[in-house]
């Protein structure tokens, strides 16, 4: 029988912090777009990546989540766009897309963001990805995207293992964080996968983002309710963008 009182919980759920929001700007072919299942072809576009990250950093946002997603499918990037989005945030910057070697990790971490998402060299180039956590430590993060629990690299168009394995791996070698996407929720407003989401926290000690399908202030306030169990913080795309909610109405959710 427990001895925790239901004043102790309270107490002790007061003090944990607070769901961080990332709103999202992905970034292709020079626009701020969103995608359906991570898709390409499946762009909607909203127009300038600037002008969106600025709205977001006015309406409050501590984050932002900047993916360049032709740097992360192999049909060019957008390198200029992303720097001048860098460098006009005063905010964090989590910088995602594409970043799988020596070159494209200077590039990345010399625009002033605070910390890079490898997704693909996670899969296929272990041993250099134990080097630069090693080397940089929290300025890495890990893209955990899966279907199922099958991990996708390569713009999430090819298979790379299992998400249980690589997570075991990557923790001994001391990875920061993982950004845990789950693939079929990602665009569609179908709300986050929070059972995912439940096991990967239990399957690991480090913090975990949580990224795809957020739909309403509820999904929302789930996830801040797996702030004890390891999930540090949320991305959103398409909701903001749909205008389900504002990022204000959102911040005031995950302060409640
Ligand atoms: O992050 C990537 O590298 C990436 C690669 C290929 C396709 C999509 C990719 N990222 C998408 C995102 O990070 C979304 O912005 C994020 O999951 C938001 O999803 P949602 O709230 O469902 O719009």
């Amino acid at each position: 029988m427990s001895h925790v009182t239901p004043d102790v919980l309270s107490h002790v759920t007061a003090d944990l912090p607070k769901l961080e929001l990332l709103p999202a700007v992905d970034v292709r072919d020079g626009q701020a777009v969103r995608l359906v299942h991570g898709e390409s072809g499946t762009e909607t576009s909203y127009g300038s990546p600037l002008e969106a990250a600025l709205t977001w950093q006015s309406a409050g946002a501590e984050w932002l989540h900047l993916v360049d997603l032709d740097a992360a499918f192999g049909t060019g990037d957008n390198r200029d766009r992303i720097r001048e989005v860098v460098a006009a945030m005063d905010i964090r910057v989590e910088l995602s897309g594409g970043i799988r070697d020596d070159d494209t990790l200077a590039a990345a971490l010399a625009t002033g963001c605070t910390r890079v998402n490898l997704g693909t060299a996670a899969l296929e180039s272990p041993e250099w990805v134990a080097e630069v956590i090693a080397t940089y430590g929290d300025r890495i993060a890990v893209g955990l995207d899966v279907r199922g629990t099958t991990l996708r690299g390569r713009g999430w168009t090819r298979d790379g293992g299992d998400l249980y394995e690589t997570l075991a791996r990557l923790d001994a070698e001391g990875c920061a964080r993982y950004v845990v996407t789950d693939i079929n929720k990602d665009g569609t407003l179908q709300g986050p996968n929070l059972e995912l989401l439940r096991t990967v926290c239990a399957a690991t000690e480090r913090p975990v983002v949580a990224s795809g399908g957020v739909s309403s202030l509820d999904d929302l306030r789930a996830l801040s309710g797996l702030v004890g169990e390891g999930v540090e913080g949320a991305i959103v795309g398409k909701a903001l963008y749909a205008e389900a909610f504002t990022l204000q109405e959102a911040l005031a959710a995950v302060a409640e």
